[in-house]
């Protein structure tokens, strides 16, 4: 099984690659998580690789750019990027996505947001159809440190279940992101996706909340690795 999960992370990550990595591009976005390694890596054999400078959603992925001796940019430099790739907790009909499974999102939307299109890569597991069907961790929400307690309470009135996301068995504590603030992750049970929209921007205006890991109209795209050594490619 998990010998299955990763062949098929693989899987979606090279033909992403190889179908959307044209010679006309030169910034890249590179996301997070386990999937987006094999991203790195395929970004990292391009024989055009010394024309490509790679924007990063984060400490992990920065040091993946750096072991597969591509160019470090940032938003900063690159506010414009020409592609992104990344991986996603769950996927819906629509390509909304839940992100942030390892509390990246902040950097992940940045970068997303900062680029013309979002390639997703993914394995079977997270093509649900519908967000919170598969995801029953909640949905990541970044937070302003000083605020954890009043957004909680916020969240818990929108109809969530919201909690800190320990560091626990590594870090005694909540887990502090690559920008110092909190996550919490806020169950909402199923999210229709004709309603991810409205629920984003109902967490979003909430004092204290930096991003969520809602990600709506955001990817073009995505590739899903199936069990069977296929790809499923989708588009909005
Ligand atoms: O959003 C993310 C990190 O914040 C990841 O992209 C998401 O958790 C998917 O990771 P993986 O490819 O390991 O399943």
């Amino acid at each position: 099984m998990a010998d299955l999960v990763e062949k098929s992370k693989k899987l979606s990550a090279y033909a992403a690659v190889d179908d959307n990595l044209l010679s006309t591009h030169r910034v890249i976005g590179i996301g997070s998580g386990s999937t987006v390694v094999y991203v790195a890596e395929r970004v990292g054999q391009a024989s055009n690789k010394s024309d490509l400078v790679c924007v990063p959603t984060g400490f992990q992925s920065r040091q993946l750019i750096i072991d597969n001796g591509l160019r470090l940019g940032s938003t900063e430099e690159y506010p414009e990027i020409d592609i992104a790739f990344d991986g996603a907790d769950e996927i819906d009909t629509n390509l909304g996505l839940i992100k942030g499974g390892g509390a990246c999102l902040f950097q992940e939307k940045l970068v997303a947001a900062c680029s013309k299109q979002l390639v997703v890569v993914a394995d079977y597991r997270k093509d649900t159809g519908v967000l919170g069907k598969g995801w029953r961790k909640g949905v990541p929400i970044e937070v302003v440190p000083a605020a954890y307690t009043k957004v909680s309470l916020d969240l818990a009135k929108l109809g969530g279940k919201p909690v800190v996301r320990s560091g626990l068995p590594a870090k005694a504590g909540p887990v502090v992101t690559d920008n110092g603030n909190f996550i919490i992750d806020c169950d909402f049970g199923e999210i229709p996706p004709a309603q991810v929209a409205e629920l984003n921007a109902k967490i979003k205006a909430l004092v204290g909340v930096v991003e969520t890991g809602l990600f709506v109209g955001l990817a073009s795209k995505a590739y899903i690795g199936n069990a069977d050594g296929t790809i499923t490619k989708k588009t909005v």
